[in-house]
């Protein structure tokens, strides 16, 4: 989570089915949610990093390591926060590239909330679209203060998504480590039975 546009807001919705319009959000926030998706019962953890600090790489820091997915919220009657989600999108990208050996694939999604303040907007539903096309996640605008289906689906979403990346890499894994086995196997042995 995380940009400076309401992303506090967009969690709680999720997590609360309520818009909770003022709320203390001076400090990180972890959060835990049990829930079933497609049968399976999941604990979800949420990282809602302080949009307070001075400087965008710090928002990052710590979730960037172990996050399976990422939610980056701006507010489309600020353009500030759209600047804040550009440079946020590219640090994930950066760092998992960095961390993961070439996995520049962990899902996320870049949404543009206060869309019932589309009178004031500051940045065009397209800059978002196209935004979200550059950096290869999912876009939608959505206004937490309003409505908690497109949220709730959103996130369900997400995890499904989570939820098949994860496996397509343990399944990588499982591969790339049969075939050194395999290989391993032949080393070992592959000599010896020419020689029989
Ligand atoms: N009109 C409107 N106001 C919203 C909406 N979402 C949040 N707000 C308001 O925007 C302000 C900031 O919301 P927060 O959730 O605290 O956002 P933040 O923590 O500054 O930003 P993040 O870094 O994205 O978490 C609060 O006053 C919210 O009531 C929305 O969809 N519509």
């Amino acid at each position: 989570m995380g940009g400076g546009g309401g992303g506090g807001a967009v969690l709680v919705r999720f997590l609360t089915r309520r818009f909770i319009g003022e709320y203390a959000s001076n400090a990180n926030s972890l959060y835990n949610k049990r829930l079933s998706i497609d049968g399976r019962q999941l604990n979800l953890e949420v990282f809602d990093p302080c949009s307070q600090s001075s400087e965008a790489r710090c928002i990052l820091e710590e979730p960037v390591d172990w996050a399976d997915g990422f939610v980056v919220v701006y507010n489309i009657s600020d353009r500030t926060s759209f600047i804040n989600a550009q440079i946020i999108l590219r640090q994930i990208r950066e760092a998992r590239t960095d961390n993961c050996k070439g996995d520049s694939g962990v899902p996320v999604c870049l949404l543009g909330n206060k869309q019932d303040l589309c009178h004031a907007r500051q940045v065009g539903e397209d800059e978002g679209r196209r935004l979200a096309r550059e950096s290869r996640c999912h876009f939608q605008e959505v206004s937490a203060a309003e409505g908690y289906q497109d949220i709730a689906g959103l996130f369900t979403q997400l995890i499904r998504h989570v939820m098949e990346h994860l496996k397509q890499r343990a399944d990588r894994r499982r591969y790339s480590g049969s075939k050194s086995v395999a290989k391993l196997i032949n080393n070992v042995f592959g000599k010896r039975r020419k020689s029989v």
